[in-house]
């Protein structure tokens, strides 16, 4: 099922794909929604186009998949790690098998660039591989005690868990859930953002065909509602998100009600620092990587750019000819670098930022405009022009907000201490970045940035083995590397008796 549905996508072009097929995925097959009522378009990013309908799941619908995701879990659980390692790996295969159509689906329904989709599918599968590799290698201590007396952990899995996904990265944030999720003997019930609805189904039938139990990996569709059932019932044990804010404040709010666990990769305005003594062709590619991926629209992006005061002429001058020369159009095409925001209420979201950063007193250096491609397919598609602005200061709303489009602020400093407080003047702590060439200050900058991640002298790579999440409202919890399996298990101490029980009464 899985291949023929990907199988269409080796002919499909921009502006030509409708997806009929149901999108909700339990008990080991897709689902045919309940109720048609309350459809929602699914728009093409590229054409403005309609690519398919997205049907929300009601209260009985997540009552289902989540009893489907349970009697898996009790089936898989059971599994030693290598068996269930197994399974994750063909997983894995099947994906790089099948890496072309996947990214190309992706890029239909994100808008973002098939050579960027192609990263996230690669880095997809990668995750599954690493964390089939951790799977055998889960265990406990042993303890010895007084008078033979022993003690051992086991790390066991938590149950059902639920994943909330967003729309910038929707099979990459599926597979960063799912893999230590289920190396962990997890079941999970995902929902991926009414925006990006198609791929996270394609993840649940090629986790089946590799060989999961029905009902492990399960996809129901859905907004805001969807979400809060799946916050709310009784038999998840843990909430994993991926989110603004706002919203991921509510799903605390409603996890705690049952005590569920959390973990929240939540929304940032990052700094990135550029001292004199950079390597100063790679700090402006790290700045450029740092702002324009996914059209902008990404977590960790470093969109404060802190320039020392003596390099920002040759600094901008640099960053604006290359931000001109970026190449927007046709996600499809191998030669595009930037494709289509999500929505058009992203678009006019992102466009009003630019308009009131120039009210506040920001100067537009370049882009930050509607952009219409030549080709006519793409003449409704939500384009604009990456854009540069500088005389920003830090009280300005686009150097205190999170735009979550391709708007770059530039900032200039003058000392490190300076810059270190400003940099931390924020609420948000997801990720950070340095470049110089001074290694002693790169290490001490790094531990004085508040934030989950510090990136020197590069900006925005991840490989799966390190850990990523925020610090402050950015959230907490983990996702990839070791650490990331202590967020999807728990532990249990079992104290064993070898003599006879010294009793105080
Ligand atoms: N830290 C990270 O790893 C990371 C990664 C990607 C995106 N993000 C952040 O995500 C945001 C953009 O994504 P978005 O617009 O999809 O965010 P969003 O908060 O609007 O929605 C995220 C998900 O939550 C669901 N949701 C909305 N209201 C809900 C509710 N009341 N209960 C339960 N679920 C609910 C949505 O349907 C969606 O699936 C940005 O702030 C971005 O920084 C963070
Ligand atoms: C893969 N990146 C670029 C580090 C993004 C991670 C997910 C954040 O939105």
């Amino acid at each position: 099922m899985a291949q023929s549905t990907l199988n269409s996508m080796r002919e499909a072009s921009t502006g030509t794909l409708v997806v009929k097929n149901h999108l909700n995925f339990w008990g080991g097959k897709r689902v045919k929604p309940r109720q048609e009522a309350n459809a929602e378009p699914v728009f093409e990013p590229a054409t403005g186009r309609v690519l398919c309908q997205m049907y929300p799941c009601g209260a009985e619908e997540v009552d289902e998949a989540i009893k489907s995701a349970h009697s898996a879990y009790l089936k898989w659980s059971k599994l030693a790690g290598m068996e269930r390692a197994r399974v994750m790996l063909e997983a894995a295969r099947i994906i790089r098998e099948r890496r072309e159509n996947i990214a190309k689906l992706e890029v239909i329904n994100n808008g973002k660039s098939i050579s960027e989709a192609l990263v996230d599918i690669d880095v997809s599968w990668q995750t599954i591989e690493y964390y089939a590799g951790l799977a055998g290698a889960l265990a406990g201590q042993h303890i010895q005690l007084p008078g033979g007396a022993f003690a051992y952990t086991r790390r066991e899995p938590l149950g059902v868990c639920a994943g909330i996904g967003a729309w910038n990265y929707p099979f990459q944030i599926a597979t960063w859930k799912s893999a230590p999720a289920l190396a962990c003997g997890n079941a999970l019930v995902f929902k991926p953002s009414p925006m990006t609805p198609v791929t996270a189904v394609i993840l649940a039938e090629i986790y089946k065909e590799a060989g999961v139990p029905d009902g492990l990996f399960n996809v129901v569709q859905g907004g805001a509602e969807t979400g809060s059932l799946l916050c709310h019932h009784p038999m998840v044990a843990k909430v994993t998100f991926t989110g603004s804010v706002p919203t991921g404040k509510k799903v605390m709010e409603m996890s705690a009600k049952t005590v569920k666990q959390v973990t929240l990769e939540l929304g940032g305005k990052s700094p990135l620092i550029i001292f004199k003594d950079c390597e100063f062709e790679n700090a402006v590619k790290g700045a450029l990587m740092a702002n324009f991926l996914t059209q902008g629209q990404v977590c960790c992006n470093g969109t404060r750019v802190f320039v020392q005061r003596d390099i920002m002429p040759q600094f901008i001058e640099e960053v604006v000819r290359r931000t001109k020369a970026i190449p927007i159009g046709d996600p499809l095409l191998e030669t595009t670098r930037m494709g289509a925001l999500i929505s058009k209420p992203q678009l006019e979201k992102v466009l009003g930022y630019v308009k009131e950063a120039k009210k506040q007193g920001a100067r537009v250096l370049c882009g930050g405009e509607p952009y219409v491609p030549s080709d006519p397919t793409l003449k409704g598609g939500y384009f604009m022009s990456p854009c540069i602005l500088d005389n920003c200061t830090d009280d300005m709303t686009c150097v205190k907000e999170e735009i979550f489009g391709p708007v770059m602020s530039i900032l200039p400093f003058d000392t490190e201490e300076e810059v270190i407080r400003r940099a931390n003047n924020t609420t948000f702590g997801l990720a950070s970045g340095v470049f110089t060439r001074d290694i002693t200050r790169a290490h001490r900058v790094a531990e004085n940035l508040e934030a989950g991640t510090c990136f020197i002298n590069n900006y925005n790579i991840s490989p799966v083995e390190v850990p990523f999440g925020g610090y402050k409202m950015s959230g907490f919890g983990r996702e990839n590397g070791q650490v990331t399996l202590e967020y999807f298990s728990q532990l249990k101490t079992v104290i064993v008796e070898m003599g006879d029980v010294e009793s105080v009464f």
